[in-house]
């Protein structure tokens, strides 16, 4: 089975007791391209990877490897024989090898020489060639998770699937630690999952993304697609904060430039600090998050809206504050 060939899950349903996990999920990982399964705890992203990596049998659909089925309601290929590269949180490195001999040791088809070699380039691959003689409890949280991609990849996998992988991380290794391990994920060319809770994560390290809920792919796209074009508030929720406002709180300026609906949801970059703004609000209260500003901004008696700004003046209660709308990231409330 050559590593080049799409994923697919078409229709996949998996029932606990009668209850669907997964239900009626179509998805396809290209080769090559990052998909991230984005949702809250309990959608479902963890039971479709294991559908996905013959874990589980399937309750309807088929899981196909290029045209081949390897799981349907007929034939379950074992997971063991699907070449399927899997890291989880953990990590699950051999305690009793050391960094090389970790990533050789599924290379049993290799002679000696050629499998430490495999093991080196993947090593280094990740930056990681001068630990290779060290044990997994002499490495960092961050450098056993890039021993066991690399481990992942060296085994040339029809498919690389990810459970949150970097979520046990520290957050000052989190962003370097993905963006080399991703790197490598996406250069080695197999069709590559990450499931994952956090949107912003999603959003850095995707091609694409699917938004899944209560077992159900709401949408599937490019993480620019589906943040400035959500099929529903749902899924517009899964990608980033959003604040419900009426239409008629918001200055008469700006409702001329949304579409006509009773209630919009806002991304908080949709109101911006602009000395040229058409609306001037009250502020109620500010904070910085460090390099940004969050301006809670007056619209009426009871309602208020978000703002973002960057800079190093942090306004205060009572100030008063020009600011425009960006109309494209308001939405309709369906
Ligand atoms: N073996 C099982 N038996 C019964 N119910 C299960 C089993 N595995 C998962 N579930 C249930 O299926 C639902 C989906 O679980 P799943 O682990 O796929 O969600 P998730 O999106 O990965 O969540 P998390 O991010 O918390 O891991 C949950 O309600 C869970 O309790």
């Amino acid at each position: 089975m050559s590593k080049l060939q799409p994923i697919h899950a078409r229709g996949v349903t998996r029932r606990y007791d009668g209850r669907a996990v997964v239900q009626d999920a179509s998805l396809t990982l290209e080769p090559g391209k990052i998909t991230a399964l984005l949702g809250q705890s309990g959608a479902g992203k963890s039971t479709l990877l294991r559908l996905f990596a013959g874990l589980e049998p399937l309750d309807a659909g088929e899981i196909l490897h290029g045209d081949v089925a390897v799981s349907s309601l007929s034939k379950h290929v074992p997971a063991e024989e699907r070449q399927i590269g899997l890291i989880f949180q953990d990590f699950a490195l051999f305690p009793h090898l050391n960094a090389i001999d970790n990533v050789g040791f599924g290379l049993v088809r290799q002679n000696k020489d050629k499998r430490r070699e495999t093991a080196r380039h993947w090593l280094d691959r990740l930056g990681l060639s001068h630990r290779a003689k060290a044990y997994p409890h002499e490495l960092s949280g961050g450098e056993q998770q890039r021993v066991s991609i690399a481990r992942a990849l060296a085994a040339q996998p029809v498919a690389i699937l990810m459970d949150e992988p970097f979520s046990g991380l520290d957050v000052t290794l989190k962003s370097e630690v993905r963006r080399t391990a991703l790197a490598a994920v996406a250069e080695a060319g197999s069709p590559a999952l990450l499931v994952t809770h956090d949107a912003s994560e999603a959003m850095r390290a995707a091609d694409r993304i699917a938004v899944m809920s209560d077992g159900v792919i709401l949408q599937e796209d490019t993480p620019e697609k589906l943040y400035l074009e959500p099929v529903s508030m749902a899924v517009a929720r899964a990608l980033g904060p959003l604040r419900s406002v009426r239409r008629n709180a918001l200055p008469e300026k700006w409702q001329a430039k949304v579409p006509l609906a009773e209630t919009y949801c806002l991304r908080p970059e949709a109101v911006r600090l602009d000395p040229a703004g058409d609306a001037m609000l009250e502020v109620v209260a500010a904070q910085r998050t460090s390099s940004l500003i969050e301006i809670e901004l007056k619209l009426t008696e009871t309602e208020t809206i978000h703002a973002l700004a960057l800079g190093p003046f942090t306004p205060g209660p009572g100030d008063k504050l020009a600011v425009s709308l960006a109309p494209e990231f308001v939405f309709a409330a369906r």
